[in-house]
């Protein structure tokens, strides 16, 4: 199948068809990598182009990168490179493919990095010649994220061995954590983690909005895993719509997901104005069983984000002494714990293939669901005569099922309308790249974090087995 055993192994041209945030990010990566890497002693070229209108700037921007060449569009760089990836947004993969997937220089090795990879498998076996090879991944993160340490998938869709271990090779200089799977595999799991964790802060955003809020400036927002929801929210609203509406609108199991949360929200908020203590509870309990273990005190040093890292990232402009933990519903973790519970979906099974974003949200949900004080203060006021958060629960649970609507709508316009007026909200304040940077740091916390409970988890493991 594969030309790869007669490939040049001592230069190898990779190509990049779309020079956005992900596509720039992997090209300087692999451009340094190809001149320092210390035990390599393949040379990488790299050829790159964006669209045809972008051929001057991106030229003028990558001139002082060693190793890059611009080329004006994806069928230069298609018939010049040995593994060609393409980066350009979901919803454009098939009109990509089908234009350039035809000039694929012969042998080569084609991937993509959308974060569907249904459509971009269609797309491969409908438009590459039989001689190309499929290989595809995804990083796990996004582009402001350092990548060394975070889940990158690898899969091999069409290829030999060789042509597989190549790829790796050449993604190696990223320092990510490989996982092998397959696309069907990967589009369950990343709708399981991914497409469901942005429903919730997507409707956190419009529900702000739609009250006219800026949580921030709320003194009862501003300590805790508010501080959570808060800078992933607006980091999500920071971001380009179309990361979001591809990888919900695209993966059909996202799609359920999506309508699942928006209904645990609504069966939740019913119970919570209805006054059903009892139902309530039990509902919110029997989740957090599933999903918890039966809820024993823990330790604070067992956790995935700890008070001390909670308190440390605030957007919060209002005095420490102010900013005392108030009582809150919780509805969207209450949520998102009950809808993994009526999936039967276990969320630490898929750490390993996990974003920053999902293990915060699994922390935060963590973090109420494994401290019985604050898992029982949050179904007090959830049902309790206070309506401090009833005007928010009101409002989270018709844009939980707004975004639901949307994404089962497969409206691409519709999506980026709703998107774009929120973000427009909370750009006219001025905080997303303030909320941008807190959450790389709240990302770098927790990605370290990950790694010292795998590293105990292993240890006494080894323990375990001696
Ligand atoms: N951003 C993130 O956090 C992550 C994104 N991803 C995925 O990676 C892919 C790229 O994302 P990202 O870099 O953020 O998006 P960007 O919008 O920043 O980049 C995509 C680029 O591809 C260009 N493009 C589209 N069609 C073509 C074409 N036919 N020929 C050449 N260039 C083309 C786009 O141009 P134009 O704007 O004119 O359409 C745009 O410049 C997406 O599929 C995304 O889902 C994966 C992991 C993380
Ligand atoms: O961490 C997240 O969920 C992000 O928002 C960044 C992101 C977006 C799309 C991907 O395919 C992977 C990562």
């Amino acid at each position: 199948m594969s030309n790869a055993s007669t490939r040049d192994r001592s230069t190898i041209s990779v190509g990049i068809i779309g020079m956005g945030d992900m596509g720039k990010m992997y090209a300087r990566r692999i451009s340094e990598a190809g001149w320092k890497h210390p035990t390599i002693l393949t040379l990488f070229r790299i050829n790159a182009c964006d669209r045809d209108d972008k051929y001057e700037v991106l030229k003028e921007e990558f001139k002082e990168v060693p190793n890059i060449t611009i080329l004006r569009n994806g069928h230069y760089v298609s018939r010049a490179s040995d593994f060609i990836t393409y980066s350009v947004e979901a919803e454009h993969i098939e009109k990509a493919v089908a234009a350039y997937g035809p000039s694929t220089k012969l042998g080569a090795i084609v991937g993509g990095q959308t974060s569907c990879k249904a459509p971009e498998m269609a797309a491969f076996e409908k438009y590459l010649p039989e001689d190309v090879e499929i290989v595809s991944c995804h990083s796990l993160h996004g582009p402001t994220v350092d990548p060394s340490g975070q889940p990158l998938v690898l899969i091999k869709h069409r290829s030999s061995q060789r042509s597989f271990d190549l790829v790796e090779e050449i993604l190696t200089c990223l320092g990510s954590k490989i996982v092998y799977l397959s696309a069907a595999e990967h589009d369950r799991i990343t709708a399981d983690t991914q497409a469901v964790t942005h429903a919730a802060f997507l409707s956190m955003g419009s529900a702000w909005h739609a009250n006219g809020h800026f949580p921030w400036e709320t003194p009862r927002w501003s300590s805790g895993i508010e501080n959570v929801k808060i800078n992933v929210a607006l980091r999500i609203y920071s971001n380009k719509w179309h990361v979001y509406a591809g990888l919900a609108i695209l993966n059909p199991s996202a799609r359920a997901q999506i309508k699942q949360y928006a209904n645990s929200v609504t069966d939740l908020f019913k119970l919570m104005i209805s006054g059903n203590r009892t139902e309530f509870e039990r509902r919110v309990r029997a989740a957090g069983e599933f999903v918890f273990g039966k809820n024993t005190p823990i330790n604070q040093m067992e956790l995935l984000l700890r008070d001390e890292v909670l308190e440390k990232y605030s957007l919060s402009t209002s005095p420490p002494a102010n900013t005392k933990a108030q009582p809150n519903s919780h509805l969207s973790l209450l949520a998102m714990v009950d809808s993994w519970h009526q999936f039967g979906i276990q969320p630490y099974d898929h750490i390993i293939c996990s974003t920053p974003l999902f293990r915060l949200w699994l922390g935060a949900a963590e973090y109420l669901f494994r401290q019985p004080h604050l898992l029982d203060a949050c179904i007090d006021a959830a049902v309790g005569g206070d309506s401090a958060f009833k005007e928010d629960d009101l409002e989270f649970t018709f844009a939980a099922r707004a975004w639901s609507d949307t994404v089962d709508s497969r409206q691409f316009e519709l999506y980026r309308m709703r998107f774009e007026r929120t973000q427009k909200y909370f750009e006219e304040r001025g905080r997303l790249q303030e909320a941008v940077s807190l959450g790389n740091r709240m990302i770098k916390t927790i990605s370290e974090r990950t790694k010292e409970l795998e590293a105990a988890a292993a240890a006494r493991a080894g323990e375990g087995a001696s």
